[in-house]
């Protein structure tokens, strides 16, 4: 069974019943004052457990030597109805120790019986009661539906009270204060459909009553009611009530209503002259009403208030949650067969879509045709030239409801032109499975001979907008479209841009016009090998990013000359002494790894930039192996005195180039291939590869990866790289 259909299930719940839940929520929290209230009025007296009928009923009976009737209330208080020494009627809350007349009995408040009986029938009598007890067992199957999904979220019934973690107000607390609240929630729900059941007959609870055979009733030898054993038995606080002979004869005799039976005692001998046990049902409806009104118990009175008040916060935060899914239900504006941007969407509650839309209203802004759909929505888009999907993670780094078909259907459904397409993974690093249903998504596109990457799988923790920023920045540079999906963070105020200067380039020095440039800020800046560079060569809005490695101490950007390149060619020019604008933006998705036991990096061409800078500061002496691959010998000339300086400083421990121009003309995923049983026993001790280059490199040798997991290892690729043991940066 699905996740959804349970949270359909519990909202078709909720939508159906709530006007009534609200009206039962509100008049329960009224009427829990009641028991409260009358807690604290002075008629109990404690010890009433300790004290037996023995000790209790021949002290009452010298002070009241008239006594019809004792009761006892659910809240303890002993109610002596008969008259005293002096003739004179009584009928007031005693002292059962004492005989002490502690106060006399109110009529009840006008407010809680009209109250009560909102409650219990709206004032439409049967009819009323009706829709009260549906209201109930409606409430139940709530509580229910709600207990599988808080077990679906926690993952698992043993971590049902494992923290959560913290998503929107609404969402938090809906499951916060759920699971502290269910256990009364269900009490009062169930009881409440009991009492009603009972109350239509559909559970029969018969009246029973002692049957007193009067022929075989004693007339001695006379007890003093002390020493009748019955009495020596039967505490003050079992009873419920004891009606007292109508006068001296052995035929009236005393009738003692407990609270699980029924029992006639001979007034003279204290024989039990018959006993009845009350059938499960009435003590069930006793039990019931205990539990529904916490008449019994001042401290239950309270926690029902805490639940029926937290029922109304429920009412609210499940609306506000699902107004908040509902809002992004989509409107487009043209067909999915004339779109040529195609948005999906994978979200389970609605936060994704709003990002995506921000992407949808950019580009119908520049006059582009859009089309946004949820992923299980896939199907073939004949005008599409980009695919661009926005997707959280749910569950054990599952899809979510509305993304759960997509692997199936991009299997069968193909494109029958080329497209580029782009994933964005939305998810929280709280969970270990971090962004992994995006991994997925965009190794299953990858595996597409119809679809190419236009951009790295980008991922973005905790809704974070500056995450979001960079993929765009990142798409729009490749797409050529500006992307204002956050106007105020791609706003480049000249105050935050740093000085640098250049150090020393190699710029025209290698015939594919591969060059490093090492810049010096002009004051000391946090950075770390494998943040970015952002540099603005025009001093527009438009952003080029560059991947930096620290190397002796400066800024080692390694570029790759594209003919009429915006950024590589500004770079190019630059000569050393030249200063320039630009600023660091952290990317901290790819540092070093601090605990791995190894690292594997993985680059082609420039790629190799940040792995120059991460080598040269491996001071810890990590294990790293090097993956590199270049055309020619000659382009990795830059970078060989290096890596062989390092290797004999013994912060490189394995060199391995691929040429794919010279000699055996290979690539680097030919290198990672035949070392695939070296690289899986990385894996599975915890070791962290790292890919940095282009995106076709990556392609092969993710899906290299992917086949070496799944044979060597039995789990997916996308299991390795949720827990952070596959960083890609690529371009
Ligand atoms: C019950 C639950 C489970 C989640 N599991 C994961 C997970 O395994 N991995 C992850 O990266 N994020 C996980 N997240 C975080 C969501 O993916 C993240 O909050 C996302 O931004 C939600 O987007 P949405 O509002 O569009 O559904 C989980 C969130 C919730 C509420």
């Amino acid at each position: 069974m699905t996740i959804s259909i349970w949270r359909y299930s519990h909202l078709a719940l909720a939508v159906s019943s709530f006007l009534l839940l609200t009206l039962a929520s509100v008049t329960g929290i009224l009427l829990a004052f009641e028991p409260i209230a009358k807690k604290t009025q002075p008629y109990r007296v404690d010890g009433v457990e300790q004290l037996t009928l023995a000790q209790s009923l021949p002290v009452l009976q010298k002070r009241y030597p008239e006594i019809t009737e004792i009761s006892v209330d659910a809240h303890q208080f002993v109610l002596l109805k008969g008259s005293d020494a002096s003739g004179e009627t009584v009928e007031a809350y005693v002292n059962p120790k004492t005989g002490e007349i502690l106060g006399t009995p109110q009529k009840q408040s006008e407010f809680f019986l009209w109250v009560t009986d909102l409650h219990r029938s709206l004032f439409l009598k049967g009819m009323g009661r009706f829709f009260v007890g549906l209201t109930a067992f409606l409430l139940l199957l709530i509580t229910i539906s709600g207990t599988i999904l808080i077990i679906q979220r926690q993952r698992g019934i043993k971590r049902f009270f494992t923290s959560i973690v913290k998503d929107s107000f609404a969402q938090y607390y809906h499951v916060v204060l759920g699971r502290l609240s269910l256990i009364p929630i269900f009490i009062l729900a169930l009881t409440g459909t009991y009492l009603s059941l009972e109350r239509f007959e559909l559970i029969k609870s018969e009246q029973v009553s002692t049957q007193v055979d009067f022929d075989a009733i004693k007339t001695g030898p006379a007890k003093p009611l002390a020493e009748m054993a019955v009495f020596q038995d039967i505490s003050m606080a079992e009873v419920e009530s004891i009606e007292f002979p109508f006068s001296e004869d052995p035929e009236d005799y005393f009738t003692l209503q407990l609270k699980d039976r029924e029992v006639a005692v001979n007034q003279i001998t204290g024989d039990i002259l018959s006993e009845v046990r009350y059938p499960t049902t009435q003590k069930l409806t006793t039990l019931s009403l205990d539990l529904h009104t916490g008449r019994t118990s001042i401290v239950w009175a309270i926690i029902l208030l805490v639940a029926s008040g937290n029922i109304l916060f429920f009412i609210y935060s499940g609306f506000a949650i699902t107004f908040k899914r509902r809002a992004n239900r989509i409107k487009n504006k043209y067909p999915a067969k004339e779109a040529r941007f195609i948005l999906l969407v994978g979200s389970e509650n609605g936060s994704t879509f709003h990002f995506a839309q921000a992407v949808y209203r950019q580009l119908l802004k520049q006059g582009k045709k859009p089309f946004l759909a949820e992923l299980n929505q896939y199907t073939t888009y004949p005008k599409a030239e980009h695919i661009l999907v926005f997707t959280a993670t749910y569950g054990l780094g599952d899809a979510p409801t509305n993304a759960k078909k997509f692997a199936t259907l991009v299997q069968s459904v193909p494109q029958a032109q080329p497209v580029q397409f782009s994933v964005v993974g939305f998810g929280s690093k709280a969970y270990p499975d971090f962004c992994q249903f995006a991994f997925e998504v965009h190794q299953a596109l990858s595996q597409q001979p119809w679809a190419t990457a236009l951009v790295d799988v980008h991922t973005v923790n905790d809704r974070s907008p500056q995450e979001f920023s960079l993929w765009a920045e990142a798409w729009s540079s490749q797409a050529g479209l500006p992307l204002m999906v956050l106007p105020e963070l791609r706003q480049v105020p000249a105050q935050k841009l740093e000085t640098f200067t250049v150090t020393a380039t190699t710029a025209q020095q290698h015939e594919e016009g591969t060059f490093l440039v090492r810049l010096k800020p002009a004051k000391r800046l946090k950075v770390t090998s494998g943040d970015l560079l952002a540099v603005y060569p025009e001093n527009d809005h438009r952003e080029r990013l560059y991947s930096v490695g620290l190397v002796d101490n400066a800024l080692q950007v390694s570029v790759r000359l594209h003919p009429n390149g915006l950024g590589s060619g500004f770079l190019h020019r630059l000569t050393p002494g030249q200063t320039l604008q630009a600023k660091l933006v952290p990317n901290p998705h790819f540092h070093f790894p601090k605990k791995a036991p190894a690292v594997v990096m993985i680059a082609n061409g420039t790629g190799i930039g940040p792995f120059l800078g991460m080598i040269g500061q491996n001071s810890p002496k990590t294990a790293i192996h090097l993956y590199c691959g270049f055309r020619s010998s000659a382009s990795f000339s830059t970078y060989q005195g290096y890596l062989e300086e390092q290797q004999s400083a013994q912060r490189l421990t394995y060199l391995q180039v691929a040429f794919s121009r010279e000699g055996a003309k290979q690539y680097v995923s030919d290198l990672i291939d035949r070392d695939a049983t070296f690289i899986a026993n990385m894996l599975s001790t915890g070791g962290v590869l790292m890919i940095c280059g282009s995106l076709a490199m990556q392609k092969d040798v993710t899906a290299l990866l992917e086949t070496i997991c799944q044979t060597k290892l039995g789990q997916s690729l996308s299991h390795y790289q949720s827990r952070g043991q596959l960083l890609t940066d690529c371009y």
